[in-house]
């Protein structure tokens, strides 16, 4: 049993429909999802002891004790290798946390999944999917995507998964004014919980049809965000005097991103923005996602 690496890519709503409400409270989504090729990474080493450490730019806004999704993912993934009477040794599980906290592109849920990826391979114990995804869902309604972490459709309250082969790999900016969102807050405070479903005819097999069709998609969850987080205006303003293609808010926020025509474009207005905003967190990336 030697040493295991997951990475744990952030994930990007491209589009956000919300189109109802359960009774149970959660709400249900219309979601254009894609992953960027890069994220926190997780290690996970034999130990005396369970352990959980933390390092990383972010790390300073998480606590590793047991409500960390990693340590729950954790647990749920030892239930299931003891109750199918495998063992379960202790683990030192290293999470390099490169991901600003409760920013909208889901760095915790992709965590929970990359743990549950990570010590299904450490305990060599084959979890089947549909047991894995329920795991997952009682994680957080974004973590089945994760654990996916591929160009998809998300229905439902983020579970129902359609997976899409031809979306375009898309260079983009990630952008955020590092003030965290609080994602129930961002639902409570939608003005209306029935709004039209994502349509999406055409192919989006390349970048400028990707760009053209989101133009006529939204993110519900962008005007409750904004009331909370003005940058947010600020972002979307200093991305449209960019060069990118088309930009718009990730999930319930504040993480704005930028879709720009290739890689070096992209970089470049990622120098321009972090000379002009230091206080924000500014990152390259491509939509590749999980290999
Ligand atoms: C908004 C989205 C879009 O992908 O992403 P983030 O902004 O979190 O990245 C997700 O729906 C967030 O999923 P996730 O962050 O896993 O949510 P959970 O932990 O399951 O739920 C946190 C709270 O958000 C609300 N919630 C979440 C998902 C959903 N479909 N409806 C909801 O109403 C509920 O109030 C719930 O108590
Ligand atoms: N490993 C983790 N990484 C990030 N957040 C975590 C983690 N474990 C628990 N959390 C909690 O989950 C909440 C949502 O975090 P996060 O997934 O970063 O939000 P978002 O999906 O909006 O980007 C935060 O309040 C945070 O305290």
């Amino acid at each position: 049993m030697g040493e295991i690496t997951e990475t744990a890519w952030a994930k990007i709503n491209l589009a956000l429909h919300i189109t109802g409400q359960r009774d149970d409270g959660y709400h249900l989504i219309d979601s254009l999802v894609a992953f960027a090729d890069m994220g926190d990474r997780l290690t996970f080493t034999p130990g005396a002891r369970d352990v959980l450490t933390l390092a990383g730019p972010f790390s300073g806004s998480l606590n590793a004790d047991d409500d960390n999704l990693v340590a729950r993912a954790r647990a749920l993934v030892r239930d299931f290798t003891v109750s199918h009477g495998r063992d379960a040794p202790p683990v030192a599980i290293h999470l390099e946390k490169n991901l600003p906290v409760a920013s909208g592109i889901g760095g915790g849920s992709a965590d929970a999944a990359a743990t549950l990826r990570g010590l299904a391979r450490f305990w060599s114990i084959d979890i089947g999917e549909p047991d894995l995804s329920a795991m997952a869902l009682s994680l957080g309604a974004d973590v089945p995507m994760c654990l996916v972490s591929k160009p998809l459709l998300a229905r439902g309250i983020g579970d129902q998964l359609d997976l899409l082969d031809s979306l375009a790999t898309l260079p983009m900016l990630l952008v955020n004014p590092l003030e965290a969102v609080s994602t129930p807050a961002a639902f409570d405070a939608l003005e209306s919980k029935n709004n039209a479903a994502l349509q999406l005819s055409e192919p989006l097999e390349d970048i400028e049809t990707v760009a053209a069709a989101l133009k006529k998609t939204r993110n519900d969850l962008e005007a409750p965000a904004r009331r909370f987080v003005p940058a947010v205006d600020e972002i979307c303003a200093a991305l449209c005097t960019s060069d990118a293609l088309f930009w718009r808010m990730s999930g319930s926020g504040a993480t704005c991103y930028g879709i720009f025509r290739d890689p070096v474009a992209a970089r470049l207005a990622g120098d321009r923005l972090r000379d002009q905003y230091p206080h924000w967190w500014v990152q390259t990336a491509m939509t590749s996602g999980a290999p």
